[in-house]
This record gives C-alpha cells, structure tokens and sequence, in this order.
C-alpha cells in the first residue's frame, strides 16, 4: 500500500461521505418541495414548472433508490479506482521482463538514439527498419530507468520491437530491410488486415503503425521539453503531447493508467540529466537536432501509410 492507494481510498471514502450527504439533502428539499411547495411560482413557463415537479416528485418517491444509485455509482467510481491502483503497481512489477533484458545491458544516452535515428534515412528518403527498431531500443532504456511504473509500456513497446526484430531476422528478411520494402511486400502477399483483424495481427505493417503513433507523441514531448523554462513540469508536457497524439487510439483504461504513470514522471531537471548528455544547455541543444529527425522520419511513414491506406490498421 503506498501513497498512491493511501490517497485513491482517502479520496474515494470523502467522496462517499459527499455523495450520500448530497442525496440525503437532495430528497429532503425534493419532500419539502413536493409537499410545501406550488412549483407555478417558478413563472409563467408551464414547461419549466411541469419538469421540476417532474424530478422532485420522482426523487421524492424513489428517494430511497436514488440514493441507493448515488452511493452504487459513487462506489463503482471507487473500486475502479482503486483497481487502477492496483492493476498498474502490480503489472509493472520489477520482475526480470522482456523490457528488463533490454535495458541490463547499459545507460540510455540521447547520442545513440540520435544516431539511430539519423542512420534511418536513406539517400531516397526510405526508413531502414533496422536503425529505426535500434532507436527505439534506445528509448526504451530511457523508459527503464523510470522504474516499474512505467512497465506496461516499456513491455508493450518491447513486445512490438520483437516482433520487428523477428521479421527483419526471418527468412523473408531482406523484404523488411527498409519500411517501404515491407509495406510492398506485406500488402502484396496479403500478409496485412487491412479492415479486421485476422490471421495477421502480428504483421509488420501494424506492429510499425503503433511504434510509429507513438513516435509523434515523442516528437511533440520533446519539442516542449525542448523550449520549456526551467520549472516546466514534465508530467504536464507529456500528459499534452499524449493527448495530442496518441490518446486517441487508447481505450479509457490504458488512458488512465498512462496518466497516472505521467504524475510519477522526475521533474525537468532529472529528466535532462538521465539524457547523459551534459548540461542542460547540452542536452536541449542535441535536442535541437535529434527532433527535425524524429519529424521526418515521422513524416515519410505517415506519408506511405496514408498512399497505401495503412493509417487505421486494426
Ligand atoms: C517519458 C515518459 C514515457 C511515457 C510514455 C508515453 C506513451 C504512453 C503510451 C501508453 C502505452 C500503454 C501500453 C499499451 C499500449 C497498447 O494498448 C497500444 C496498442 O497496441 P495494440 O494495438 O497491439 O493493442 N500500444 C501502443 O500504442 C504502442 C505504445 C508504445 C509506447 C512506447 C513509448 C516509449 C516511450 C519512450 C520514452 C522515451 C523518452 C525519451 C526522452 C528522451
């Protein structure tokens, strides 16, 4: 139990507390109201009138229901909280996981995933898939040294980055040395689902589009970390470019559970440090290169994507 759930069951226990003292005053006035009370007095207007003798007759006569209902809705509000709570400590438990293995090996630095994503061009603006799945490993180290809260990502981005892997390393291999190449390939022979999902869930094309969504979220939190002033709060920043960019594609649950894990985020001046880039002034420079990068090859994937109607693979 940690200040997260301390707080969640506080907060939730309040809540109840409000919700059923709110009820309770609300059937009281709707009894007064119903019984003292000639509703014509609210004017002229016979609709208004009908409809608030409409409610308060209703909360009247099922008062005991509505509170019943009031404190249920309250009280589902607060397992699902506390479910939440829960669901994020215990699935990002520091285990040895895949993301662990990936991480084990050494510190993230912003060079190297300025490197990778550098090396992503081609000369005829292809994407290598190769240098694009290394400056993802590269982020995800970042992610690592977050601490377990953040597992559920990093498992999730892992899990899509093995999938490439696999792919690049199999036997069509040379058909995914670069993104174009796999596009062409994967809807050629079919191996895409382009309407429902089906026998290719695990299609290179799909695996890239969800990498890639969240590459624009990447591009948009870095640019504000980028030109924030010094008591910019980084949970603010990514919790703004998340929602710009890929809460849309999220359902609610991993929704919250992102948003929780953004309040746990170090401030600006850690954040900067982890980079192990230099000072400040260092790192918001190699900043200065490393976006422009991320942004066209952000571009040029979403450029193919949109001429082969790849952009809501399911
Ligand atoms: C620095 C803080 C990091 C915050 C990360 C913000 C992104 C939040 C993403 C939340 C993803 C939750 C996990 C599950 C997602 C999946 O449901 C969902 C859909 O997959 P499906 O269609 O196969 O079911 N997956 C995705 O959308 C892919 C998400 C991949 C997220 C990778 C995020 C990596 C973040 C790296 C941070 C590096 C910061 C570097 C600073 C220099």
């Amino acid at each position: 139990m940690n200040n997260y759930h301390t707080s969640f069951i506080f907060e939730g226990g309040i809540l109840v507390f409000l919700v059923h003292c709110g009820s309770t005053r609300v059937c009281a006035l709707s009894k007064w109201i119903t019984a003292e009370t000639d509703l014509s007095f609210y004017g002229s207007d016979a609709l208004i009138s009908f409809n608030l003798q409409v409610i308060f007759v209703f909360v009247n006569r099922f008062q005991t229901y509505f509170k019943h209902v009031m404190l249920l809705l309250c009280l589902c509000f607060l397992t699902d909280s506390c479910l939440l709570a829960w669901a994020v400590s215990h699935f990002s438990k520091r285990k040895k996981t895949m993301a662990d293995t990936v991480s084990d090996d050494q510190k993230f630095c912003l060079k190297e995933v300025l490197d990778a994503f550098r090396l992503c061009l081609s000369e005829n603006r292809e994407v290598y898939l190769q240098h694009y799945v290394a400056g993802w490993r590269g982020l995800i180290k970042f992610l690592n040294t977050l601490g377990s809260v953040f597992g559920f990502i990093s498992k999730d981005a892992v899990t899509k980055i093995q999938i490439l892997v696999h792919l690049l390393n199999g036997e069509n291999g040379s058909q995914y040395v670069t993104i174009q190449s796999m596009v062409k390939y994967e809807q050629g022979n079919e191996l895409v689902d382009l309407t429902k999902r089906g026998n290719n869930q695990e299609s290179g094309c799909r695996t890239l589009l969800r990498l890639h969504r969240a590459l624009r979220w990447l591009e948009l939190f870095l640019d504000r970390l980028r030109t924030s002033s010094e008591d910019g709060k980084t949970s603010v920043m990514c919790a703004d470019a998340y929602n710009e960019s890929l809460a849309k594609y999220h359902p609610w649950v991993i929704r919250k559970a992102a948003g929780m894990a953004f309040c746990l985020l170090p401030g600006r001046q850690a954040f900067l440090e982890i980079m192990n880039v230099g000072s400040s002034e260092q790192v918001v420079a190699m900043l200065g290169e490393a976006i422009p990068l991320i942004s066209e090859v952000y571009q040029i994937t979403e450029v193919l994507y949109a001429q082969h109607n790849m952009l809501d693979l399911p």
